[in-house]
């Protein structure tokens, strides 16, 4: 007995091709039991085996595309308090630098989030799932790193676990303690903060799968940042890196010599540093909205895809940048970063499985995958980023469970 069978699909976008960044079949179905996809192709061959009348659920796609669910691999997803104030603050030419000089930008959530008890936080993030869920997000990464001591840091850590359990989307959690330095803090004094008590607690619950740091001009440098990265690793947690993201200091390198995952923001990296990154086997994760936010130039994309790197892109959804959409990301990638529809479409979906590390299959619709679905009102994938400013998201599949729509 099949759990759902989807048929007359306009255009179902399987995943990477050979020789394309994105197969495609038309008049497709697809079939799924037990969370995962069993059988995919034309309508008819799909529809032989496996009779949408003899399935538990049926869904008819007719001009309607389907795509995999989206992987959203950056976001700071967990905060509270309300920064709009500052995004005038920057339309009038304060730099987010300056922000952050003064107390506000990331420290000024640190006071939201400190003050905050759990089930505000995690009321918060429930509520910032659902609009990505509505938006087409299936799984999303989220850090902590607006606690910056080690009581909120796990606090943080907590919710996002909770959220995880609570909500159709899946989350990956990230410990970020070293985002920013508390107000009146030395640098070294907080690293060692992060070092020996955040790490071994954060690790000892066992509640995060990546240790990321702010590898960044005027916060931590690249020594600082090496610190925080080897003591995660000592304590199981896989590293990930905020690199050249305002200034070009070399995190992107670091990233490389420690195998992290991923290395993300990348607006200052330079040639070299794409070597070293592919060479390294690490996932560039690109963040267009952030550079839209900020009136900044966009990453390179181009020099990372003329070498076969597997570019991925993120919402980067925080308060300093405040999209939670996958496919808002994709317009500005095809714009601003001249990526193809099918480029943007590969970097949301298994090249953003790829920065957090899942298994094979994740972020394709190919048989053994799991039955992440998205429907868009819309003939093809290509309309996802063209049609900018609207969200064609119809209905979702998570594991094979309808979830939204
Ligand atoms: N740049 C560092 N961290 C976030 C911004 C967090 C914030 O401003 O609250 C980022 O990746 O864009
Ligand atoms: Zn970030």
């Amino acid at each position: 007995m099949t759990d759902l069978v989807v048929y007359d699909i306009a255009e179902l976008a399987v995943g990477p091709g050979t020789d394309e960044p994105m197969e495609t079949i038309g008049n497709a179905a697809v079939a799924v039991d037990d969370g995962e996809v069993v059988a995919v192709g034309d309508t008819d061959g799909v529809t032989d085996e496996h009779p949408p009348s003899a399935a538990d659920a049926a869904y008819d796609a007719a001009g309607q595309a389907v795509l995999p669910g989206f992987v959203d691999p950056h976001t700071h997803a967990l905060f509270a308090g309300d920064r709009s104030d500052e995004f005038e603050a920057k339309l009038r030419g304060k730099t987010y630098q300056e922000l952050l000089a003064e107390g506000g930008g990331i420290l000024r959530t640190v006071e939201a989030v400190r003050t905050a008890d759990e089930d505000t936080l995690l009321a918060n993030l429930r509520s910032h799932l659902d609009v990505m869920l509505e938006h087409g997000t299936t799984t999303v990464e989220v850090k902590s790193g607006y606690g910056l001591d080690t009581e909120t840091e796990l606090r943080m850590l907590r919710v996002i676990g909770r959220a995880d359990e609570q909500h159709p989307v899946d989350v990956v959690p990230t410990f970020m303690g070293a985002h920013a330095v508390p107000q009146g803090m030395d640098t070294d004094d907080y690293v060692d903060e992060v070092v020996e008590e955040q790490i071994p607690a954060v690790a000892e619950q066992g509640i995060a799968e990546f240790c990321d740091v702010f590898c960044e001009e005027g916060v931590f440098s690249v020594e600082q940042s090496r610190r925080v990265l080897d003591a995660g690793m000592e304590h199981g947690l896989t590293p990930k890196v905020h690199a050249e993201e305002l200034a070009h200091i070399g995190g992107t390198e670091l990233a490389a010599e420690v195998g992290a995952t991923s290395a993300d923001h990348l607006l200052h990296s330079t040639e070299e540093d794409v070597d070293a990154l592919v060479d390294a086997g690490v996932v560039p994760v690109l963040l267009p909205g952030t550079a839209f936010g900020l009136g900044a130039e966009y990453a390179d994309a181009d020099v990372l895809l003329d070498v076969g790197a597997p570019v991925a892109i993120a919402t980067d959804f925080n308060p300093n940048c405040h999209s939670h959409s996958m496919g808002f990301a994709q317009s500005l990638a095809c714009v601003g970063m001249r990526m193809t529809p099918a480029e943007a479409l590969r970097a949301s979906t298994v090249n953003a499985a790829a920065a957090l590390d899942l298994p094979a299959r994740h972020g394709t619709l190919r048989e053994g995958a799991p039955a992440d679905l998205v429907v868009v009102d819309a003939p093809s994938f290509r309309h996802v980023p063209y049609q900018y400013g609207v969200n064609l998201v119809e209905t979702v599949w998570k594991d094979g469970e309808r979830v939204q729509g």
